[in-house]
This record gives C-alpha cells, structure tokens and sequence, in this order.
C-alpha cells in the first residue's frame, strides 16, 4: 500500500502521470471531469491533488480533504484554488510558472496576427463558398505601436516576437524597472494610461487581481488609437467586456481577440459573439504538446520531491524549501519545532508575543522558514501535530492575535549558533535556546538555566530549591517507577537558589510519579512531555 495517494483531476500528460506513478511510495489515480459532488466525495482519501483549470478547490473540498498536503497545479495561474483557505488547511500551493510562456505568448501573438488580417472571418467566408477579398483586407503589424500590460514571463517573450516584426513595443509594469526596459528595448510606461495612449495594438499579460480587473475599460478604450486591436490572452476578467462591445459597435476600436472570458465557457448569448472584428479561442494559450508535457512532468515532479524529500518549488502560499534551502535550514527546522514545543509546555499560557532571534551563521539562512518551524512547534500544543505546519502556522498565530518578531545578529555567542525564542504575556518572558554543534543539535538554554538535552524524545522537567539530596529523589522515585533516565541535566541558578533538571527519559513517566514528584518537599514545578 502506498503511503501517499495523490489525485490527477484534470488532464494532464501521460509523462508526467508517469513521472509520479514512478516514485515510490505514491499511488496515482486519473479521474477528470468529476463534478463538485463527486469531488468532494473522495478527495479525503487523498494526499495530494493535479490540477489545471477545471476543478475548482473550493472551501468546500479543502474542509472535505481532511488528508491533502499539497496541490500542483499543471500551469500558472492559481485562481481556480482558494488560496487563504489551502493556507489555513496547512495545504501547499505549487504551480509551473514557466512551462507554458512560449506556447502563450505564441497563442496570444497568433491572435493578435488573426485580427490584423481577419483569419477567422475569412476562413469562415470561404468555406462557406465565398471568395470576398476586398471585404477582409486587414493591416500590417509593422511599424505599429503595441501596449504591453504586464512584462513577467509571458509579455517578454510577446515583446521579442513583435519586435522582431518590427513593432514599437511600450510596456508597463509597476515592476519593469529602467535597466530591464532598456535591456529587452522597450519604451517603459510609468502607468497604464500612458502605455495605452496612441496605441495600435494592445495584449495583457498580467493576473487577475483586484487592481487589474478591467484594467482594459471604456476610459482606457477611448485612449486607444481607432482601430486599435486589443488580445487578452491572459485571465477574463482583465477586459470590461461590455466595454469593448460598445467600442467595437461605435467603431472605435478594431477587434478583440480572447482566449480568456470572466465566465467560462462564455453564454452562447456572450455579446461579443455578435461583433464584427473579433477572434475567439476555449482557454487555449497552454494548450500545446510542448507546454503540457512541460507542465504536467514539472508538476510531478515538485509532488514527488514534495512527498519523498520534503522539497517545496514554486510555492505560491508559503516560501521555497527548494534541496539548497532544505540542505542549509532542514536542521534548524527541526530545532525551531522543538523549540517552540517547548515554549508552549513550560513558558504562560496565553502569550501575546514570541521573539526568535538568530545569532551567528544561523542567522544567514532563511529565518523566515526557521520563524514558522517555532510557531508551528509552538501551536501544535493546541491543535493536532498534523494540523499546523509551516504553510499555515503564521495565519494561525496571527488568528489567535500572536505577534511575531524576529531579530538576527552575525556575531557569535558562547555557541557558534544560536535559536533563541522568548514567549511573552504582559512582563512576563520565558526563554529557551538551541544550537547546532556539528550535525547534531542540542537545547542549550531552558528558562535562565543553561542545560544540555537532545532536541526530541520524553522529559521530565522539574524545577527545585537548591539544597542536597534532590537529586537522589528524583533518581530513586524514577528508579522505583521503572523509568530509565537517558540523559539527565542539571543546571542552577545561584541568584534565585532554585535549580532545573531535564530528565530524557526512555517511556512516558506515569501519572503516579509524576504526582509523587510534585508532592515531595522543595520541588516546585514538575513536567512531562514529548518533543
Ligand atoms: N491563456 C492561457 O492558457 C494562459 C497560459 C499561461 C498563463 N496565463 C496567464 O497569463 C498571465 C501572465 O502569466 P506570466 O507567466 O507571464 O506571469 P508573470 O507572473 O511572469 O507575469 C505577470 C506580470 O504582471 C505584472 N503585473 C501585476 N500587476 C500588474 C498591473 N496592475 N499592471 C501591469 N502589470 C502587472 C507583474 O509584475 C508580472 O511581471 C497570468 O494571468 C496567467 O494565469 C494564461
Ligand atoms: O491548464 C490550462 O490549459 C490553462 C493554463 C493557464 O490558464 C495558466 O494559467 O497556466
């Protein structure tokens, strides 16, 4: 029986369902064109999803995948798969953002060529048996000037392929900067408006977002040179549509190709099916064998790398846990979490804030990641371990109103590394530290004791006043329960005249002797738990 089951609900190459069926430990299951219901049916039954655009992840299936760890989705966009609710599941979010630039950017510009000389409404004239070669003369692309909304992955490559049609190509994007403008010889836009003014062709290359949603409306229309020919081969959405209607029946502007609708598939009643200049494909821009078969293997392949060594690529709801990320910060995961389990056994309940510094090499690595392994640890106290991990541990803290800070300093301690994290509620601070010596690490630092203890395993915490004979109780109480010690430190606090021992212990103590501890004279505060 395989231990993870992942779920292709959307078609995707037969390479790449080969790709994951190949790695062991997975089993695959194809089942495209499941309705929501059937979705919902069996999707708890699995631990990770394929996905492109079809099957919508709604709430619904995330509260249903009581199981799923991870979705790939086979292409960029993500707007099929509710993100805050795959976040706050502990579900990571996985796309193929370059597998399919090309074929798009090649759809986007063959649409863009159709309109200029009437492709579609000259194939249909023909085959219906007429020959009007005056009715569809169309326009030259050269020496036009093109609008390129969004210049990411897909509108640079749309760039080259116009440019080398000697197009005059103005580009905005509010993260296109001067040198990157000059390098691939574009005009740089500083707004939207700048780069539609005059222009003669336009494409959108940017997400559907709620600052570009109908980035394309009837102002910006209006700005456009007549007879200006706009693509959207990008997300519906971007394009008011009943806009461009209107600007097409006023013969403002020239055509519109789309590949995209708000509503997909769009109603047969869909407005812009009665307009004259237009061209229309199904969603269809990643649709090459190219770019499937680049995007289904990609997809596999992060799924596989997922589920058998904990790699994370091209996450769209957490940070990247790639092989160098996990090489350098996997040990000082596992630290973290530890850390932070043991704030939440013997720090106050009902923190408000927790502070994690780094200090030495440590603090060179990705802290972000380490900072989710300590709330991750230190939240798993209150749900089940499985239920919080690094993907919705800050959503979790931040729910429950927690804040979290992070400090990092180069300069080395007594320890070459350092983890400290500090919970606090009100004045009060409770601390713990670890450190990574060689390939092994150890916590160092418990509540203003230094101590020496493995970072996993069963303890006994107990806290005591300083004077003989102590220990000698403890070892014999532990001795008479038939619980083997470990390890065993013992650290005090001269000033306060209290002393700590942490006891590794090979089995959970019993409730008996952990009660036999708490009742003998001068011990304060005993606990046992699990790291
Ligand atoms: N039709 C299809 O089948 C198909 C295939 C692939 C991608 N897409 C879609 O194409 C779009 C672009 O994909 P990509 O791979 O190039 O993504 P990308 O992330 O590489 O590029 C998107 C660019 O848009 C820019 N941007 C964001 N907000 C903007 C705004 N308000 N104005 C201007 N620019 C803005 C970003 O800075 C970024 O550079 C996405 O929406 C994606 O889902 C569609
Ligand atoms: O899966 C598809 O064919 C659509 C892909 C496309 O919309 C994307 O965003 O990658």
């Amino acid at each position: 029986m395989a231990t993870y089951r992942v779920l292709v609900s959307d078609p995707i190459s037969e390479k790449g369902v080969d790709a994951l069926r190949s790695a062991p430990d997975i089993s695959v299951d194809v089942k495209t064109g499941l309705s929501p219901e059937e979705l919902l049916t069996i999707i708890g039954e699995y631990h990770g999803l394929v996905v492109r655009s079809q099957t919508k992840v709604t709430p619904e299936v995330f509260a249903a995948a009581t199981q799923l760890k991870a979705i790939g989705r086979a292409g960029v966009g993500v707007d099929n798969i509710d993100r805050d609710a795959a976040t706050d599941h502990g579900v990571v979010v996985m796309n193929t953002p370059s597998g399919n630039t090309i074929s798009t950017a090649e759809h986007a510009f063959t649409l863009m060529a159709s309109l200029a000389r009437n492709i579609p409404q000259a194939h249909a004239s023909v085959i219906a048996g007429k020959w009007e070669r005056k009715a569809f003369q169309g326009v030259e692309l050269f020496g036009k000037r093109l609008a390129i909304l969004g210049m990411g992955r897909i509108g640079t490559e749309f760039a080259k392929r116009a440019q080398a049609f000697g197009i005059h190509v103005v580009a905005y994007d509010p993260f296109l900067t001067a040198a990157r403008a000059q390098a691939l010889k574009v005009e740089l836009a500083e707004t939207p408006d700048i780069a539609l003014t005059g222009a003669d062709l336009v494409t959108l290359h940017v997400p559907l977002t709620p600052e570009t949603k109908h980035i394309i409306n009837a102002k910006r229309l209006a700005l456009l040179n007549p007879g200006a020919l706009v693509v959207n081969c990008a997300r519906g959405g971007l394009v008011d549509e009943a806009a461009a209607k209107e600007s097409l029946d006023a013969g403002h502007l020239g055509g519109i190709a789309l590949d995209v609708y708000e509503t997909e598939p769009p109603a047969a009643d869909f407005p812009l099916f009665s307009a004259k200049k237009t061209a229309f494909t199904p969603h269809l821009g990643a649709s090459t064998a190219e770019a499937q078969e680049n995007v289904g293997i990609e997809v596999a392949h992060q799924l596989r790398d997922f589920f058998v060594t904990g790699e994370i690529r091209n996450a769209v709801n957490m940070p990247n846990l790639d092989s160098r990320t996990l090489q350098s910060a996997g040990p000082y995961l596992d630290l973290a979490r530890s850390l932070g389990k043991l704030l939440s056994k013997i720090g106050p309940e009902q923190s408000d804030k927790i502070r994690v510094s780094y200090i030495g090499p440590v603090s060179e690595i990705d802290t972000e990641l380490v900072t989710r392994s300590v709330l991750a640890g230190y939240l798993s106290a209150a749900y089940h371990e499985a239920q919080v991990n690094l993907v919705n541990a800050p959503a979790i803290a931040k729910a429950h109103g927690i804040q979290i800070s992070e400090t990092s300093s180069s300069l080395a301690t007594t320890f070459t590394d350092l983890i400290e994290v500090s919970v606090v509620k009100g004045g009060e601070t409770s601390t713990v530290a670890g450190t990574i010596i060689g390939k092994s690490s150890r916590i160092v630092h418990i509540a203003g004791h230094y101590v020496e203890t493995n970072p996993t395993g069963h303890f006994l915490f107990v806290e005591n006043d300083d004077r003989p004979g102590i220990v000698g109780v403890i070892g014999s109480a532990l001795g008479s329960a038939q619980v083997n010690i470990a390890n065993m430190s013992l650290s005090r606090n001269a000033e306060r005249k209290t002393a700590v021992t942490v006891i590794e212990v090979d089995e959970q103590p019993p409730a008996s002797l952990l009660e036999l501890l708490r009742t003998t004279p001068g011990i304060l505060r005993v606990l046992s738990f699990e790291l």
